[in-house]
C-alpha cells in the first residue's frame, strides 16, 4: 500500500470515478476485479481456514463480480465452494459477466441458502454501487445468517451498508472481516457501519496511487500526519509564556469542576500557564482546588473586556460547567476574534441566537473551534442535523460552513471539518470515553494546543486524537481524572 494512500477515505462515488480515470489510462478493468477477487479468497483462507464450505453470495453487480473470481480462485486451491446468486445471473454484464463465465460450477438462488454450522460465508451481494434500501428477499437472508455465529467475510463492505455514510440501508450483515479495496470509505469508519465490518482490510488492487490521489477529496482518517507539522516542540529557549496562556472559564459555585477539568488537561497537555476565570462567588471553591493552575476573578463582561488587553493571554475555553444564558454569550461574542474553544453551555446558550455567533465568528474571525456533542449539534445546527441524506461528514462540513468555525463533532466517529474545507474522521477513540467530565479534558487539550498556536483545525484533529489514545492508555475503567493523567506526549 503506497503510504499515502493509508489515511485516504474514499466515496463510492469518487472510487467510480477513479475506475474510468484507470480504465482511460489503459489499465484493463477485469484485472482489477481479478485482483479484488484473489484477495478476498486469499483474506477467507487466511482467516478461516477451518472452514469446512465457503458459500460465496453474489450479487447483480460488480461485487458480485468479485464474487465469482473469489469463488473460482477458493475451488483452485482444493477448498469446498457453493455460490449462491441474487438476481438472474445471466443478466450480469461487463467485468462481472466475464467473471460468472469463468465461474465453472452451479449457481444456485439466493433464497436456497441454508446456510450450515461450518459455513464460511463470502458476502458479494451488495458493495460500493448500493443506491436505495435492500430488497425484501436480501433482507431475509441477512436475518437468517446473522446471529448464527458464522464468519462472514465482507466484499469491499458488509452488504447494506452504505459507504458513504455508514447507514444501514434495511438490514445489514455483521462481518468478521472485511476486505475493500485502494483505500477506506467513510462507510467504513462512520457508524454503524464501522462496527459492521470487523477486521478491516485495505488491499491494493493495482490502481495507480496517482489516480487515487486525484480522485479523492481530502477526506482523511485522523492520525498525526495531518498536524504534526504544526504541533510545538520543547527546547532550551522554551518558557512558559512560549509554550502559551490558556484561560479556562468556570461557572457559578455550585458548578466549578468541569471548568478545572479542562484547565488540568490544559497544563498537562502543554500550555504553559493555565488561569481559571471564576465568578467572584466561586473563588473560594476554586481556590481550595487548584495548584499549578492560576485563579483570576471575572464576573462581567467589562471586566473581562479589560482583561483581555493582556495580549499575553493565548487561548480561551468557554462552556463546560459555564451555564446557559446571556452572560454566557456575551463573554463568547467577546472572545470570537480570539483563539476560543467554545463547548457545551457555550454552544447550547446561542440555540436560539444562532446567527448573532455566526456572523461575529465570520465578521471577526479568529481560531474558533466548536465542540457540540450531538444533541448540542442539533441545538446549533438543526436543519442540518435533522437531513438524513447527508453522512456526518457532510453535516460537520456545512455546520464548519455556515458556522465560519472549526467544528468537532464529537462521538465514537468524531469528525473535525474546518470552514475552508479540510476535514478528518477520527478512529481511536475508545468506547470508556463514555463518562462524565470527557468532553471538558478534550476541550482543555484542544485549548492548549490553540494557546501554543496551532492553527483550528490542527488544533482540534490533533486535541481528539489525543483525547483518544489518552482514553486507550487510561483502560476501561477511566475517569475523567484519569484521562488527564494520560494524556500522550504531543508528536
Ligand atoms: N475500483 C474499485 O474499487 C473496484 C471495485 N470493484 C467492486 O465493484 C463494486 C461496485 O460495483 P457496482 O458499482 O456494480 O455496485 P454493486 O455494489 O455491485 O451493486 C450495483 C448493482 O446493484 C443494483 N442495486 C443497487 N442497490 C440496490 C438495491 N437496494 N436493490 C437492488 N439492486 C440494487 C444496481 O442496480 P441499479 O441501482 O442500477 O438498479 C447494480 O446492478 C465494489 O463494491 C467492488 O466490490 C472491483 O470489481 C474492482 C475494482
Ligand atoms: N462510545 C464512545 N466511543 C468513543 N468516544 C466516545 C464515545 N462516547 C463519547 N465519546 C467521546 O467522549 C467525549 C464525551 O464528551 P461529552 O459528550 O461532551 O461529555 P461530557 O459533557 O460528559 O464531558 C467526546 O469527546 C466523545 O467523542
Ligand atoms: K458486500
Amino acid at each position: 500500500m503506497h503510504s499515502s494512500l493509508r489515511d485516504l477515505l474514499i466515496t463510492p462515488a469518487e472510487m467510480a470515478a477513479m475506475d474510468l480515470a484507470a480504465a482511460r489510462s489503459g489499465i484493463d478493468s477485469f484485472l482489477l476485479m481479478r485482483s479484488a477477487g484473489l484477495a478476498v479468497a486469499a483474506a477467507a483462507l487466511r482467516r478461516f481456514p477451518q472452514a469446512q464450505r465457503y458459500a460465496v453470495l453474489c450479487g447483480p453487480g460488480n461485487n458480485g463480480g468479485d464474487g465469482y473470481v473469489a469463488a473460482s480462485a477458493l475451488v483452485e486451491s482444493g477448498a469446498n465452494v457453493a455460490v449462491f446468486a441474487f438476481g438472474d445471473p445471466a443478466a450480469l454484464s461487463g467485468d462481472a459477466a466475464r467473471a460468472r463465465q469463468l465461474w465453472n460450477g452451479t449457481i444456485d438462488p439466493l433464497a436456497s441458502f441454508l446456510p450450515q454450522p461450518a459455513d464460511a460465508i463470502v458476502d458479494a451481494l451488495f458493495g460500493a454501487g448500493l443506491s436505495r434500501d435492500l430488497p425484501e428477499p436480501v433482507v431475509e437472508t441477512i436475518d437468517r445468517i446473522n446471529g448464527r455465529d458464522l464468519p462472514i467475510i465482507a466484499v469491499d463492505l458488509p452488504t447494506g451498508v452504505d459507504g458513504r455514510t455508514g447507514q444501514i440501508c434495511g438490514a445489514a450483515f455483521a462481518a468478521s472481516h472485511t476486505v475493500t479495496f485502494m483505500a477506506k470509505k467513510p462507510g467504513h469508519l462512520l457508524l454503524p457501519g464501522r462496527s459492521l465490518c470487523g477486521a478491516l482490510d485495505v488491499f491494493d488492487i493495482g490502481i495507480p496511487a496517482r489516480i487515487v490521489l486525484a480522485g479523492g477529496k481530502g477526506l482523511r482518517v485522523n492520525t498525526p500526519a495531518l498536524w504534526s507539522d504544526h504541533a510545538a516542540r520543547l527546547d532550551a529557549s522554551s518558557h512558559k509564556f512560549r509554550r502559551g496562556h490558556l484561560v479556562v472559564f468556570s461557572g457559578g459555585p455550585q458548578a466549578t469542576g468541569a471548568a478545572r477539568l479542562s484547565a488540568a488537561a490544559g497544563l498537562a497537555a502543554g500550555a504553559g500557564l493555565v488561569t481559571v476565570a471564576s465568578p467572584t462567588s466561586a473563588l473560594d471553591i476554586n481556590a481550595g482546588h487548584l495548584t499549578a493552575v492560576m485563579l483570576k476573578a471575572i464576573d462581567d463582561p467589562p471586566g473581562l473586556e479589560r482583561w483581555l488587553e493582556d495580549s499575553r493571554l493565548g487561548a480561551f475555553v468557554l462552556g463546560p460547567g459555564f451555564g446557559v444564558g446571556e452572560r454566557a454569550r456575551a463573554f463568547a461574542l467577546a472572545l470570537c476574534d480570539r483563539a476560543l474553544v467554545l463547548d457545551a453551555d457555550g454552544i447550547t446558550s446561542f440555540q436560539q441566537h444562532r446567527s448573532q455567533l455566526f456572523a461575529r465568528l465570520a465578521a471577526a474571525p479568529g481560531r474558533a473551534v466548536m465542540t457540540p456533542h450531538e444533541g448540542e449539534f442539533a441545538r446549533l445546527f438543526p436543519e442540518i442535523a435533522r437531513d438524513e441524506n447527508r453522512s456526518k461528514i457532510e453535516k460537520a462540513q456545512s455546520a464548519a460552513q455556515i458556522s465560519h468555525a472549526t467544528i468537532v463533532y464529537k462521538g465514537a466517529d468524531t469528525v473535525i471539518a474546518s470552514p475552508d474545507g479540510k476535514v478528518a474522521v477520527n478512529a481511536n477513540a475508545p468506547p470508556s470515553l463514555a463518562t462524565a467530565g470527557s468532553g471538558d479534558v478534550l476541550a482543555g487539550i484542544i485549548g492548549a494546543h490553540l494557546a501554543q498556536g496551532m492553527p483550528a483545525f490542527e488544533a482540534a484533529a490533533a486535541g481528539v486524537w489525543r483525547h483518544g489514545t489518552a482514553g486507550a492508555k487510561a483502560g476501561p475503567g477511566l475517569t475523567a481524572e484519569t484521562l488527564v493523567a494520560s494524556i500522550p506526549p504531543l508528536g
